[in-house]
Parts: C-alpha cells; structure tokens; sequence
C-alpha cells in the first residue's frame, strides 16, 4: 500500500523521467500525475500554467531541475530559468490555488566550510552556478507561495537514471583501477528514500490539514556520512558480490580531479527538523546503497 491515501485529488509531480520523479510515480500509487518535456517545461513559462489548469492537482512535488552541475557554469540562463524563475512561477501559481507545493533544493547552496553538519538556519553561501540558482530559487519560492516546503538534500542516486553510484558501476566494469576524490564529505541520498520522505510529509498534511509551521526549509538527506571515494567503494564491494570484477579505487584530492565547478569540501547536513515536524527518518545510506546495486544486478532489465 502506498504511503500516500489511494482516494483523494491529483498529485502533480513534475520532472519527467528523472531520477525523483521516476522513484514518486513508482512509489506514490495512482493519484501521482508525472508531467515532463516537452509538455511542462520551465524553458516555455505558459506550460506551467497550462499543466495546472489542465490536472487541477490538490499539491504539486517539483522535481525538475536543471542538475549538470559542471555544465551550469557556461549556462547560467538556462541553469536559473529551471532553478530559480521557473520555479518561482511555479509557487505562484500554487499560492493563487491554495494548494502546497514541495520542492527540492541541493547541500551544494552551502560553502562547505562549517566543519559540521550544516542546520537549515545556517546561512547559505553557493560556490558554483548552479548551487546559487538552486539558494535564489529558494528565496523565492518561500516569498511566492506561504504553503512551501523545500527539502534540501544531497548526492542523490538511484537503480536509474544519471548519478554517481551508476556512473561507478559502470567505470568499474570496464576499469581495473579508478580514481575518487576522497576530501569531500556529504550524505549519500537514495531517490527511493527521499520520494518516500516526500509521500509521508504529503499524507501528513493530508491527515492533519495545513499548519503554517509546516512551511519552510528542511534537510532530507541520507543519515550518515561519507566521502565520493567512500560511495564508490560502497557501491562497487557491493557489485562484486554479484560476480563484478571489483577495481582498486584511489582516493585523491580535490585538485587532482579538476572540474570547472568547485564542490563543497563538506556539505553534510542535519537531519533533525525533518523528524521533529513531520517524524520522518532518513534511511542510513549504506544500507540504501546495497539496495540499489542489488536492484540493479538483479532486475530484469
Ligand atoms: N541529482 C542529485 O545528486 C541531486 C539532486 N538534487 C535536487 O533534487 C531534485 C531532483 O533531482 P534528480 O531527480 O536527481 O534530477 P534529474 O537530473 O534526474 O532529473 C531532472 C529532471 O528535470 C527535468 N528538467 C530539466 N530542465 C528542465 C526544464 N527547463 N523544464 C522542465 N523540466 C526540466 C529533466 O528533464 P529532461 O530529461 O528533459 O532533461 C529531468 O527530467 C532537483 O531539484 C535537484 O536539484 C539535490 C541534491 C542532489
Ligand atoms: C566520475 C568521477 C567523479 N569524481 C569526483 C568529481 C566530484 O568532485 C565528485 C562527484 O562527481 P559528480 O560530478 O558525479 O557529482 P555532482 O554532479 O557534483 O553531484 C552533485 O549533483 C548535484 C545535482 C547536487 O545537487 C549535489 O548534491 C551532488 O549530488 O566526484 C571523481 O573523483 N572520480 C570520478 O571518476
């Protein structure tokens, strides 16, 4: 049985075949309404409205974003139509129907230099184009609509889709020795967990009606933490229990893996606010991590 209440109104999620909206519409039983491009596309503005009008959704989950995070730096516009103004019209358009909106922002708003796990009340500082059009984004979905919740989280993965476990299983498959940054701490988040997170906060505004506490941001990230060097490794002793030639992988620093955006050094983030308001625990991310690859070695495909 799915998290969410089988009877009631439509709930519109946006971001087509990503990796969250992918892990909603697999998890959230048949009142989700996934919409993607071309239909929704934050790049042609009236789609947003057109969609709204057309599904008339009781809440809307954004999870389409603009999340090549290297590619951002040479396209900002394009970065900020899908990350801060596309979704600033977006919360409008749910104020003006009173309905909540939920949306998804990133650990990479922060600097990554408190040396702790970061609380939502710390002040955010992106290094990169695309973490300051993901923290304007914020800014302005909470000013757009007063029944907002964004959850920030972090280093999402999932059995689909692009993202870092997927892209080492498959690095390690074809390589005997890889090559991991291992200065860069954060909370590995699995798509599954956080589309769960999100079903569970929307069945409990559900069950108690709107609170106006409830607005506001929370982080939502795996519980525990790692480096990417620690992920990989997670990840490829995991595959080797299913007969995956496991490579040496190396840990390096940051400046022998040169990108043109700066990643946070540590952007781990706490989770509490989340279980205190909605009583929502995040998984611990090893334990998702084995999920996944053994999803991944043992569906059918
Ligand atoms: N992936 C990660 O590691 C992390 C993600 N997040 C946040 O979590 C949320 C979900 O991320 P995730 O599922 O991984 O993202 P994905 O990259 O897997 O999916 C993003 C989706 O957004 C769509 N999209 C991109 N640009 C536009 C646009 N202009 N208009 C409409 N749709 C668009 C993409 O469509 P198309 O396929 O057509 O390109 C894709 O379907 C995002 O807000 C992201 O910022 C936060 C932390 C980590
Ligand atoms: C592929 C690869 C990456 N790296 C490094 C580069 C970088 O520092 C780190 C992560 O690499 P990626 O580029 O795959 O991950 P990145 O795109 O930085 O992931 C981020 O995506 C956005 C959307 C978020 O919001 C963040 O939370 C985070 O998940 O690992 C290696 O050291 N070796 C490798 O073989």
């Amino acid at each position: 049985m799915s998290i969410l209440s089988e009877t009631g109104g439509p709930v519109l999620v946006t971001g087509g075949k990503g990796q969250l909206a992918t892990s909603l519409v697999n998890l959230g039983g048949p009142r989700i309404r996934c919409v993607g491009r071309p239909n929704f596309d934050f790049d042609r503005p009236e789609t947003l409205k057109t969609t709204l009008d057309a599904i008339k959704p009781v809440a809307v989950v954004n999870a389409a974003a603009w999340t090549a995070v290297d590619l951002a730096e040479s396209e900002p516009e394009a970065a900020a139509r899908a990350n801060t103004t596309g979704p600033e019209l977006l919360a409008r358009l749910c104020a003006e129907r009173g309905i909540p909106f939920i949306h998804v922002s990133t650990d990479y708003v922060f600097a990554g230099d408190k040396g702790a796990p970061y609380l939502e009340t710390d002040p955010v500082s992106p290094q990169t184009v695309y973490g300051s059009t993901k923290a304007e984004g914020e800014q302005r979905i909470l000013a757009a609509d007063p029944r907002s919740i964004i959850l920030r989280t972090s280093w999402v993965y999932s059995a689909h889709g692009k993202n870092f476990v997927r892209t080492m299983l498959n690095a390690g498959a074809k390589n005997p020795a890889l090559k991991v940054v291992g200065d860069q701490r954060g909370n590995p988040t699995c798509s599954d967990d956080l589309a769960r997170a999100i079903l569970s906060i929307l069945a409990t505004i559900e069950k108690t009606g709107w609170k106006d506490e409830y607005a506001g941001i929370y982080h939502a990230c795996g519980t525990g933490e790692t480096t990417w060097h620690g992920l990989a490794e997670a990840a490829l002793q995991k595959a080797s229990e299913y007969g995956q030639a496991k490579p040496t992988i190396t840990a390096i620093r940051t400046e022998d893996w040169p990108t043109p955006a700066k990643r946070p050094a540590d952007s781990r983030m706490d989770n509490s606010k989340l279980a205190r308001v909605f009583g929502v625990q995040m998984p611990q991310w090893q334990e998702s991590v084995n999920k996944v690859v053994h999803h991944i070695f043992t569906a059918p495909s």
